[in-house]
């Protein structure tokens, strides 16, 4: 299995695809607008948590979460502002924004592809990290099943292509050592 990381906060693409494939890019939002998105986020986002069944017992999902759309009226203008640029950066129009909050290490997201039949086909999904460091796993379904850790600092952007999720799967492992809280936020385009 071909292993790659990479430490440094270079922009990076490990995927590459006709739809851009799969993009870190670093220091998209400042230090001090991540720890005030983090905050209001943080403070005022309807966090729920879900159960889900797995062998036939129904357990908590190790996240909390949330979700709007982006016309929504009561979405905090920070939010509104951050997708803005967002949808801006990529020239993609964001019309959806998923919340997953990672109280510390122990919280985390299995391998998935995220559910391509009620998204844009064509359009890209951006995940902006705030608060805590955490790895991304990216995995390509088909063997050697080439393999990334990638560190998704506050401030960055993860932007997978919609084509990608056919092809690779993406998680959040648990970190045992990470004590503080992450807050990630996915903006996709989703056909209502
Ligand atoms: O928290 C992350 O970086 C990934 C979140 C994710 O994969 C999702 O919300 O579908
Ligand atoms: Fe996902």
């Amino acid at each position: 299995m071909h292993q790659a990381s990479f430490f440094d906060s270079e922009p990076q693409q490990p995927v590459l695809d006709a739809e851009g494939g799969l993009r870190y890019l670093p220091g998209v939002f400042d230090p001090p607008w991540c720890e005030r998105l983090f905050e209001i986020l943080l403070t005022h986002a309807a966090w729920t948590s879900q159960q889900r069944m797995m062998y036939e017992r129904l357990v908590e999902v190790p996240r909390r979460m949330a979700s709007y759309r982006l016309d929504h009226d009561a979405l905090p203008p920070l939010l509104a502002e951050t997708a803005q640029r967002v949808a801006q950066v990529l020239d993609a129009p964001f019309n959806s924004v998923g919340l997953n909050l990672y109280r510390d290490g122990h919280d985390s997201v299995a391998p998935h592809n995220d559910k391509v039949h009620d998204l844009a086909p064509g359009q890209p999904i951006a995940v902006l990290s705030l608060g805590a460091t955490r790895r991304m796993t990216i995995r390509a379904k088909r063997e050697p099943r080439e393999c990334w850790h990638m560190p998704l600092e506050a401030g960055s952007l993860v932007v997978m292509s919609h084509a990608s999720q056919y092809h690779y799967d993406h998680g959040i492992p648990k970190a045992p050592g990470v004590l503080d809280p992450r807050i990630s936020l996915a903006f996709r385009v989703r056909r209502f």
